[in-house]
């Protein structure tokens, strides 16, 4: 089952042809980490969805149905949490909700009891702190209350975390995987770790499109580059290795890179041998597994 479907999506501005026939998919269930450099057109992407944005061409449905500029048809099944929420700072997280869920046309006693239920899932204290002494984690968690309020299918976050110390960011990013099986989930993000620790699928936006999309462990699988890592002592040391090895190398400060065809244990036997016999001792001997981040550079330079 598919909750967002986007075909062949194009988009300008002015002489910038930011989305250039985008395909993207995301099946219902998934946490998708949507990835892409500064400038690559995340945010326009989601303003489309979203129906902020008039589409150049192509379609996009959201839960089957078609999404409209200015029509709100699909957003009654999306959750929109934007990367610069603006609040009324002198509201309390309360009186900010229960605004929100009456502009949604929810009622009592139904909206009271969701607007308790959401305080208590995004961890906020149900008292009479105003917004503006709010940090920004206690922000962003009163984004996400807001953007569940209407029991949304799909939520929609644009860079939830990039404005989070680690300690913000981990509990953000809890927050989110929490909410697996109750809803989908699309987040964007530069942070490929945080891709890693929750989303079970990705997209990468390069150039237009979406280089690479799919599930996470399998996209690993498919890029895997099968290399020796040594670690040196100094970058003099790893240098000298390179040159010693007689093999082909990438040398980055003190770390060494040896690829490798099928057997790990051959190469790294030969090379240690090399390596011994130069007297040049790694500190550290390591088969180097495939991370986001890489597959992201492959597809993007
Ligand atoms: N309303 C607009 N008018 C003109 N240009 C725009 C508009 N909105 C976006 N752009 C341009 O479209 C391109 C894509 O912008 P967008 O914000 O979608 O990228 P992004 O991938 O979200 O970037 P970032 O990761 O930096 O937030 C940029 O070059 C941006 O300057």
């Amino acid at each position: 089952m598919t909750i967002l479907d986007l075909q062949r999506v194009t988009k300008r501005f002015g002489d910038k042809q930011v989305l250039k026939g985008l395909d993207l998919t995301v099946p219902t269930g998934a946490i998708f980490g949507f990835v892409g450099e500064n400038g690559a057109g995340k945010t326009t992407t989601m303003k489309l969805i979203l129906g902020l944005d008039t589409l150049d061409g192509g379609q996009i449905t959201v839960a089957g149905q078609p999404v409209r500029y200015g029509r709100a048809v699909a957003n009654q099944v999306v959750g929109y949490l934007p990367d610069v929420p603006a609040y009324y700072g002198y509201m309390t997280s309360t009186e900010y909700l229960t605004l929100c869920g009456r502009l949604t046309g929810m009622r009592e006693p139904d909206l009271s009891n969701r607007i308790t239920e959401m305080l208590r899932t995004v961890d906020l204290p149900q008292n009479k702190h105003r917004i503006h002494g709010f940090s920004r984690g206690m922000k962003q968690r009163l984004g996400i209350a807001q953007a569940l309020l209407n029991r949304p299918q799909l939520l929609i976050c644009d860079e939830p975390t990039s404005a989070l110390d680690p300690n913000g960011r981990s509990e953000f990013l809890k927050l989110l995987a929490s909410l697996r099986g109750e809803m989908t989930i699309l987040f964007s993000t530069h942070i490929l770790t945080d891709v890693e620790r929750i989303s079970d699928q990705v997209g990468i936006l390069h150039a237009g499109v979406l280089q690479v999309q799919g599930n996470l462990t399998a996209l690993k699988h498919r890029y895997a580059r099968s290399q020796v890592q040594l670690k040196f002592a100094s970058s003099a040391i790893a240098q000298q290795a390179v040159a010693v090895m007689g093999r082909p190398a990438t040398q980055t400060a003190t770390h060494v890179a040896v690829p490798f065809q099928d057997d790990y244990a051959a190469t790294v036997a030969a090379v240690l041998k090399a390596l011994l016999a130069a007297h040049v001792v790694p500190l550290a001997v390591d088969r180097q597994e495939t991370s986001l981040e890489d597959i992201f550079r492959e597809v993007t330079t």
